[in-house]
């Protein structure tokens, strides 16, 4: 559904905070493909990942990225592993405008050292982690993105505002380009 804004970006980013209020001030229904596999299983993101390993988590996922990205009118807050696979990238992709909210390592953590609802930061060196993660996977969120946002350094406001003054350019541009 060409309509939808998808948000990527790495744990802490702001996926869901941004997405949730994005959603309320474009009229869109949000949804936040962890909380989905959450409400779809019954239990935490962590006891998927103790259960069936990342393996099975990535299962579940894509199923839930394939079912939210046929829905039209939707703001969907993608966990952050989602476009490590390619079948994720095409559809999410094919929703609608992607935005990839992007923020360095040692501004993430910052935000999540102190929460354990996130699997793969539970290593001796979490911010080597989130180092790695993002060096692996930041190909891949430039790869699917229509725009790119920085979030780490300025406030949820000042970021809504940004993605709103530039969402409505990229608007402004196809309007100018489509044949009257
Ligand atoms: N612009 C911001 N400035 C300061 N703190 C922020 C900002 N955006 C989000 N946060 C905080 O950072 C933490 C992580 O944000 P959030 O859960 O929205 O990230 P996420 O991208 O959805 O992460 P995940 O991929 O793990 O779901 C939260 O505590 C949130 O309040
Ligand atoms: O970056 C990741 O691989 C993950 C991010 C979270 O949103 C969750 O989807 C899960 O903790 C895995
Ligand atoms: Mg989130």
């Amino acid at each position: 559904m060409q309509n939808s804004i998808i948000l990527v970006g790495l744990m802490g980013a702001g996926k869901s905070t941004i997405g949730r209020q994005l959603a309320r001030k474009l009229n869109l229904t949000f949804y936040d493909s962890d909380k989905v596999i959450e409400e779809r299983t019954g239990v935490s993101i962590p006891t998927i990942f103790e259960v069936e390993g990342e393996a099975g988590f990535r299962e579940r996922e894509e199923q839930v990225i394939a079912d939210l990205t046929t829905l039209p009118n939707i703001l969907l807050a993608t966990g952050g592993g989602s476009i490590l696979r390619e079948t994720n990238r095409q559809r999410i992709k094919e929703a609608g405008c992607v935005i990839y909210l992007k923020a360095s390592a040692d501004q993430l953590f910052q935000r999540i050292k102190q929460d354990r609802s996130r699997p793969l930061m539970q290593t001796e060196n979490p911010l080597q982690t989130l180092r790695n993660l993002l060096k692996a996977r930041e190909p891949y969120y430039l790869e699917v993105a229509d725009l790119v946002v920085p979030t780490g350094k300025q406030k949820v406001n000042v970021i809504l505002r940004e993605i709103h003054t530039k969402l409505k350019q990229l608007q402004d541009v196809a309007h100018a380009n489509s044949p009257s």
